[in-house]
């Protein structure tokens, strides 16, 4: 596979972009009631391969997805599965290839009522997909919540009913699938909690729709993975020299002289040439003593800003890092306000983190405006709560959801912005974004969240541009914690990572020698 073609693969659709998929490849030539057809075959394939032979209820709504649900529900009757169907909505309303296999149904159409969910096995929840367009209510409600309440195995078609596909938000009520079956592309809604927790394991069917159609739809949100970027990233090479992979300088505060420290030592283990950590000379002596690798140079009494400065007069040191442990204590606050901005004044690449953020909460917009160079926030939902209050505004209790939200706050500020959790968000101020899906549980313990700032800073030092080293640093954070597993500690993230880098350099050999 070309990576142009894996880049592809890993677009993310909108429901609204997947409609305009669809239309095109009907304008295109391939007929509707064939993409129906290929739909509803590809989910009652992935049923089969999962269950075996059991009673099943098809529950059909009113609209292409309940089309779906007329051609699965065929596929397993031929395959002598005892098959039960029901059908929401109205016959003479149904879409011309819908219409087609409700009449090439040959058994009965009950109709739709919870009590059809007793002496069911297997439900195949082909009620609403990607035109769901407000909250459930009345019957659809009941037989979703039913179906929860049950615990009733279900198949999803396109998306759990109640889902909607472009936020991973539930419209009133979703039951949670075993098996979901989408068609052509995923969408954000199957990888954003709280829909990836509801799609169950997630199947991707080729329905027939080219994949040239996606030349005349503007996508511009993938699902993390290194095809999209592993042509970018730094190998040392041969010929190079220590300053030729960047020099870091990471501010560290007096309290929490543990967390700069972890961000010293991702930075150091994801390549960049030299790392220093800049720290206040009366802790000076507690960084010198624990880091060998790294640099540590102090910044005197009332004149911290100043010294940083100064260390920033040498161009050499090209990426900065400011917030793990830099200490929220009012006087704190100040200092890191000062330090973050001698850093973003230079325009070099900058990482803020933590308490970088947290100080600019009383007056966000001073941050935002002194943003001019390549620059990375990596706020956790606290943190954006405080930095970007009004993206988070409610309408009707209902927040925006997270893509959306971090979109608006890349635009908002000029950063990239990294909005950390389960389904960490990488967003450009241009709309690009993509969706991290590798983390594990493991991964939420303290100072998970510094390492990450160092493998950030570590990769921009080595001269690779923000919106590109966000997603690798959270791509190879979720891979070693992954690859590592059960009694993850923040400090195992920056010394197992060369496990996961070797791997990766050997499947690249493998994929030249293939080539
Ligand atoms: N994309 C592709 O390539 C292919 C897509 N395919 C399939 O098509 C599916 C999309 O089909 P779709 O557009 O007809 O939407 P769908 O989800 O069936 O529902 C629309 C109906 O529901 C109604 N309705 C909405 N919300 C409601 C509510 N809360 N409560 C009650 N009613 C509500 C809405 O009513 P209205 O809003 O018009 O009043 C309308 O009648 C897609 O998910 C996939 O399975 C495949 O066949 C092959 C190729
Ligand atoms: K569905």
């Amino acid at each position: 596979m070309s990576a142009e073609q894996s880049k592809n693969d890993l677009l993310l659709l909108t429901v609204e972009q997947m409609a305009r998929a669809d239309s095109d490849a009907v304008r295109a030539g391939v007929p509707a009631v064939d993409l129906m057809a290929a739909a509803g075959k590809a989910v009652a394939d992935a049923v089969q391969e999962r269950w075996s032979p059991r009673p099943v209820l098809v529950l059909c709504g009113p609209g292409n997805n309940g089309g779906d649900g007329f051609v699965i529900a065929r596929h397993l009757q031929q395959a002598g599965w005892p098959i039960r169907l029901a059908f929401l909505g109205n016959q003479a309303k149904l879409s011309a290839e819908a219409q087609y296999f409700y009449q090439a149904w040959q058994g009965d159409i009950a109709d739709f009522s919870v009590s059809l969910l007793e002496q069911t096995e297997l439900v195949i929840d082909a009620i609403f997909g990607a035109g769901l367009a407000r909250p459930l209510e009345g019957i659809a409600l009941e037989m979703i919540t039913a179906m929860a309440e049950r615990k009733t195995a279900i198949c999803a078609v396109d998306v759990p009913s109640g889902l909607h596909g472009s936020t991973g938000q539930a419209l009133g009520m979703v039951a949670p699938a075993e098996l979901t079956v989408t068609f052509f592309r995923k969408k954000p809604g199957h990888l954003l909690f709280p829909g990836r927790g509801l799609c169950g394991e997630l199947v991707v069917a080729d329905i027939g729709i080219p994949a040239s159609v996606l030349d005349e739809i503007e996508v511009n949100v993938w699902q993390n993975h290194p095809a999209l970027w592993q042509q970018n990233y730094p190998w040392p090479r041969l010929d190079g020299h220590k300053f030729h992979r960047g020099h870091a300088l990471i501010f560290g505060g007096e309290t929490l002289t543990g967390a700069s420290r972890l961000t010293a030592r991702g930075a150091m283990r994801v390549g960049a040439g030299l790392v220093s950590l800049a720290v206040p000379s009366k802790v000076w002596p507690i960084y010198a003593n624990a880091l060998t690798g790294a640099m540590v140079s102090k910044l005197e009494l009332g004149q911290e800003t100043e010294d940083f400065e100064e260390l920033l007069l040498d161009p050499r040191r090209n990426a900065i890092a400011v917030g793990p442990g830099a200490g929220l204590v009012a006087f704190e606050s100040v200092r890191t306000r000062k330090i973050a901005l001698a850093a973003l004044v230079t325009e070099r690449a900058t990482v803020l983190d933590a308490d970088a953020l947290s100080a600019f909460a009383s007056d966000p917009q001073v941050l935002f405006d002194a943003i001019a160079g390549p620059c990375v926030l990596t706020p956790h939902e606290g943190e954006f709560a405080r930095l970007f209050p009004r993206i988070n505004e409610t309408a009707n209790g209902v927040m925006q959801d997270k893509l959306t939200r971090a979109r608006l706050a890349a635009k908002q500020s000029g950063a990239v912005v990294v909005l950390k959790g389960a389904d960490t968000l990488i967003a450009a101020p241009d709309g690009r974004a993509m969706i991290n899906t590798n983390a594990p549980a493991e991964l939420a313990t303290g100072g998970s969240g510094d390492v990450l700032t160092g493998f950030i800073v570590g990769l921009l030092a080595q001269g690779v541009e923000a919106f590109d080293a966000a997603a690798m640093a959270v791509w190879l954070h979720g891979a070693v914690a992954a690859d590592f597993g059960a009694g993850l500690i923040a400090e195992d993230l920056p010394d197992h990572l060369p496990k996961i880098l070797n791997a990766f350099i050997q499947q690249q050999a493998l994929a030249r020698e293939v080539r």
